[in-house]
């Protein structure tokens, strides 16, 4: 039995959702942006939605609940803004606080300037994105008055004394771009001065804990990079007074920094059990933990969706000193907020998952189960639930994945032979045009999905519909002179979510709404068991298009990579065995696409990156040895002539460069804009085989680049890779846009391009 615990904290979350049980921070946002409510309204709206969370959070028994989570767009934004670490150009643009925060997240174009968003990237192995700040010769770090404060004062009027958090200066500095030369060194003392004033003003208010967020602290830590850790939080912590620090990591284990941690002044420790479980353990057995400091244990899953098996979460709790606060893995951001609202999914199933509010009551049965042990109430109920299997094994499938060869994986002739094949059939201009697939996913196209799904339209109307939107964007392509054109994806709700409900072995939501950015949210569908394809899902839409056009119409699909990282996984099995079914369920649909005259397939995996284990050393062996060939699976059997794309968004992959080339791909296009187009020096560098498109613009903004900026961006391309391995498009597909912004973009792109291929090879073709 275990004893009773004199320490009156005994539960906590790392952060909650802030987007509303119904999107209404979403809703709210992009009203702002079009001028339709007030910079009033929409705070109004904010405060609402924090005070109903920090309600839900308390009534479920919560004793310890975080401020600062909520947020407007990113909360490693919140954290520069509140330092001013703002770069010039933006503060030139002599807006309101609010305003220029929009403007570092989404860019701006208005009377005062026009601006660039800050860079975006994945928030660790996750589908949520950060902004990345910058460091610069102007960069002048002070404390301002951003969120933290307001919010923690908004909590204690409600008579909770939260704990606020924020991002670390360690995580902070190492998420960044340092930019005019400058080295980490010169921000160390700032920072440290910066976050003294935190923390004091936060004591001052009367906190009495801090969170900090470091999960950087979860990648590999070089000798140097834990001597900056300590020299950056001694003197922070030395000053913190009565104020109760909380170093908090998730997504992965601290195994290189947890001496460390201890060594240094901080109260509380706050440990990820789920991603990083084995090698925590490992240093609490080896090395301990101190009784002067209180760990936090994230023991509930912060990222998935499955209720937790009380008997395993049981066990672990055993190795945990027994004043642990029982805390989830990472913040419930990464989850939808409650099954409660789900009338699709039958009770019986509902009942094996849990939401973020659902996981507020876990924390408080865990906590009563670690008090009265497996007599529990909530313990018995827990396990008869584990005791019934939740779905039918598909053996042949198994069967049939267990029986793959070498050749199964492997596309034959080589890819330069097939290039040359290819270019005959297909008879392309020099740079050929095309984009990622998607069109504005306008007001129009998702009244019609919603419509059809309360039955107030006829399938046969709902495609009316589309096949009208496809048209017209056919035509749109072409008078703008693209060559590879696309039909717009106008029937799949998310690229992600759509194969989910077409396929078998998935579950969907109706609200399970998780934020990916800023306004932008995702309804991930749950892999419920194994994944087959029962019928063609693409074959119709694209088929139809290429019947309007005498320009090529590429397939779009969705690669097994993406489909899996961007749905709820199984708990189960390895996402290595649900990730084959899906690719060999693909592969039957990219050979129909072909039989049916598609000369072109593209296949996205734009989060193969995303999944990258955190530790090098796992990266091909837990992950790019099966990630890769799953991708050739799906490829594998079609035509020579057949040219296999794939997309990838966010360039961070000069590191696996080569295991990009081995997804043997005929054409890639991908994220550069943002970054500068940094990869194509690796690119030359490596001799990339694949040919590539290099997005020539961003489109997560509304901005609308000029002819000479694209024009200058293909200079930039033609004087690192060789021209006829070019593909000009965007970085990513353009369904989050508007139709005049995009239009208006492809214009210049277009015009861009010609240009280009007139300055290269008018000489020739008047010789000719
Ligand atoms: N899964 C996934 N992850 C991704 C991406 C992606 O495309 N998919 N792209 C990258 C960037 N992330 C993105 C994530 C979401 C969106 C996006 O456009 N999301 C849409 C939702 C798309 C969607 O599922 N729409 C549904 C539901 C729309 C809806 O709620 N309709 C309301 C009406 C309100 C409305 O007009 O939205 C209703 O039916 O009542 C549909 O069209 O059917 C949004 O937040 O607005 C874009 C990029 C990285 N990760
Ligand atoms: C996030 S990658 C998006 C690829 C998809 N084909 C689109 O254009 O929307
Ligand atoms: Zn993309």
């Amino acid at each position: 039995m275990i004893m009773r615990r004199s320490f009156n904290m005994t539960k906590t979350i790392i952060g909650y959702p802030r987007i509303g049980e119904h999107r209404e921070l979403k809703f709210a946002t992009q009203k702002y942006f079009k001028h339709q409510i007030t910079q009033a309204e929409l705070q109004t709206t904010a405060q609402q939605l924090r005070a109903k969370n920090w309600n839900t959070i308390q009534q479920a028994g919560i004793d310890q609940i975080p401020t600062g989570d909520f947020s407007f767009f990113d909360t490693t934004l919140d954290t520069a803004k509140l330092l001013n670490i703002v770069p010039k150009r933006y503060q030139d643009l002599g807006l309101n606080d609010l305003d220029e925060y929009f403007a570092l997240a989404r860019g701006y174009q208005g009377e005062t300037g026009d601006v660039k968003a800050l860079p975006m990237k994945k928030w660790f192995n996750t589908n949520y994105h950060y902004l990345t700040p910058e460091f610069d010769a102007d960069t002048q770090i002070k404390v301002g008055d951003w969120q933290l404060f307001d919010q923690f004062k908004e909590a204690k009027a409600q008579g909770i004394n939260a704990r606020p958090t924020l991002v670390g200066p360690y995580t902070l500095l190492r998420l960044s771009r340092l930019l005019d030369g400058k080295k980490t060194s010169d921000f160390v003392d700032d920072l440290i001065k910066a976050y003294t004033e935190i923390l004091n003003q936060l004591a001052d208010l009367g906190a009495e804990w801090i969170q900090i967020d470091e999960p950087a602290l979860v990648y590999d830590q070089s000798a140097e990079d834990l001597a900056l850790f300590k020299q950056l939080y001694q003197p922070i912590l030395a000053a913190k007074g009565d104020l109760k620090v909380l170093a908090q990591t998730y997504f992965g284990d601290v195994r290189d920094s947890y001496t460390t941690l201890l060594a240094l002044d901080f109260d509380g420790l706050g440990l990820d059990f789920n991603e990083g479980r084995d090698a925590n353990l490992q240093s609490l057995s080896e090395y301990g933990f101190p009784a002067d400091k209180t760990l936090f244990a994230g023991v509930i899953n912060g990222k998935n969706i499955w209720r937790t098996n009380y008997k395993q979460a049981l066990a672990l709790l055993q190795q945990l000193p027994k004043e642990a606060v029982l805390s989830t893995s990472t913040s419930l951001l990464h989850v939808p907020y409650t099954t409660q609202n789900e009338t699709k999914i039958a009770p019986k199933e509902l009942q094996y998952l849990a939401f973020a509010q659902e996981k507020l009551q876990e924390l408080a049965d865990l906590d009563a189960i670690r008090e009265a042990g497996v007599d529990a109430p909530a313990y018995q109920k827990n396990q008869a639930l584990f005791a019934t299997p939740r779905y039918e094994e598909n053996a042949a499938l198994n069967a049939k994945i267990a029986a793959l060869k070498p050749e199964d994986y492997t596309r034959l002739p080589k890819r330069a032979e097939r290039l040359a094949q290819q270019a005959k059939v297909l008879n392309l201009p020099p740079l050929p045009l095309t984009t990622i697939g998607s069109f504005p996913q306008t007001a129009a196209v998702r009244k019609n999905r919603a419509q059809l799904r309360k039955g107030e339209i006829t399938e046969q109307q709902y495609t009316e519909f589309n096949h009208a939107e496809v048209r017209r964007w056919l035509k749109i392509q072409e008078d703008l002179g693209l060559d590879v054109l696309v039909h717009g994806e106008f029937e799949r709700n998310d690229m992600v979510e759509y194969f989910g409900e077409n396929f078998a072995g998935f579950r969907f939501t109706e609200n399970g709404w998780v934020q990916s950015y800023g306004t932008r949210g995702v309804k991930p569908p749950i892999i419920w068991g194994d994944v087959s394809r029962t019928h063609p899902i693409t074959v119709a839409e694209t088929v139809y298009a290429q019947s309007q056009t005498d320009h090529v119409v590429k397939g779009m699909l969705t690669g097994p990579v993406t489909i899996l990282n961007w749905s709820f996984p199984r708990a189960d099995v390895p996402a290595k065995l649900s990730t084959e079914q899906i690719a060999l369920a693909l592969a039957d649909e990219v050979l129909d696409l072909e039989k049916h005259g598609i000369k072109v397939i593209q296949i996205d995996e734009p989060a193969l990156r995303e999944n990258l284990p955190l530790r090098k050393k796992d990266w091909y062996s837990k992950y790019l040895d099966w990630a890769v060939p799953a991708f050739r699976l799906t490829a594998a059997k079609v035509q020579p002539t057949t040219q296999i794309h794939t997309h990838m968004c966010y360039s961070e992959f000069q590191d696996i460069i080569g295991a990009i080339d081995a997804l043997d791909a005929d054409v890639i296009s991908f994220e550069a804009s943002r970054a500068d187009l940094t990869l194509l020096d690796v690119l030359h560098d490596t001799h990339f085989e694949t040919h590539v498109g290099p997005g020539v613009y961003d489109i997560h903004s509304p901005r609308v680049p000029s002819v000479d900026e694209i024009v200058s961006t293909i200079h930039k391309i033609l004087a690192r890779i060789p021209e006829d391995h070019v593909w000009i498009n965007p970085d990513c597909g353009l369904k989050t846009r508007e139709e005049p912004e995009t239009i208006a973009s492809l214009k210049n792109m277009a015009e861009a391009t010609r240009l280009v291929r007139k300055e290269r090879h008018e000489s020739q073709s008047t010789i000719q």
